[in-house]
């Protein structure tokens, strides 16, 4: 199977899924049976914030690409603990990972995550959400500048669509960056054909739900799969050649 390096190289879209640590041998299995391109491993559902009890959920996803959140309360995640500590759990999952994704508005950690990354060769995802609105068009492009002046390899915008004029923003912000490694989702009931739509048209990653905790908005993956294969010839050409 390709690396996720490889596979995001492609330009064609890929499609995640979220997964805790309920039952971390059974979730790899089925991310291997139903070829999922992207285990989203959400380190801030976890039980534990030990770092070997992180590496244990990590492990049975081997061959299955991967990437680390250890997502903030402020940007919707479940992180309880300090910064120092999320820090040092994002360098313990970094060599068994693809990638990882950190807030862009995570100052205080930020750096040492994205200097990690490089010296394991791992991705770096810099991302915003926003779970009350879709800032302007200008706040955005402002934000995608600085993940990129930050290291990012990918960065990651996610706002509540409010309506077409939200999702309108988000396709235009997808279409000015889409060779540059961007992820666009519009959450919410409003957004939701954008996480079929933007993926067509440039947004990098698109995540969908298989039990766990849903975003707002997020399709089933199959669903997801379904979608893609019958709007994007190379995403179908992709699913059919694996
Ligand atoms: O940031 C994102 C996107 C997301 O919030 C969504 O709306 O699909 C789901 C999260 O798991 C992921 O980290």
């Amino acid at each position: 199977m390709a690396t996720l390096r490889e596979r995001l190289a492609e330009e064609v879209p890929l499609v995640a899924v979220s997964f805790g640590d309920e039952d971390a041998a059974r979730d790899a299995a089925l991310a291997r049976d139903l070829r999922v391109d992207v285990a989203e491993l959400r380190v801030d559902w976890y039980a534990s914030t030990q770092p070997e009890h992180a590496l244990e959920q990590v492990r049975p996803f081997a061959g299955v690409p991967t990437l680390a959140t250890i997502r903030s309360k402020d940007e919707g995640g479940y992180w309880a603990g300090d910064e120092p500590a999320r820090l040092r759990l994002y360098e313990a999952v970094m060599p068994e990972v693809d990638a990882v994704d950190v807030e862009l508005a995570s100052a205080e950690i930020r750096p040492g995550v994205v200097a990690a990354a490089r010296a394991h060769g791992t991705l770096v995802v810099l991302s915003h959400h926003d779970f009350a609105a879709t800032p302007s068009a200008a706040a955005l492009d402002s934000l995608v500048e600085e993940g990129f002046a930050a290291g990012a390899d990918l960065v990651k915008i996610s706002t509540m669509a409010h309506g077409p004029d939200d999702v309108r923003t988000l396709t235009e912000l997808t279409l000015r960056h889409q060779h540059r490694g961007v992820i666009v989702i519009g959450m919410g009931a409003e957004g939701a054909a954008s996480r079929v739509m933007l993926p067509v048209l440039g947004s990098r990653i698109t995540y969908s739900a298989m039990g766990g905790r849903p975003a707002p908005g997020q399709l089933p993956f199959e669903e997801t799969v379904r979608l893609l294969e019958l709007f994007s010839p190379r995403f179908a050409r992709r699913r059919s050649g694996d």
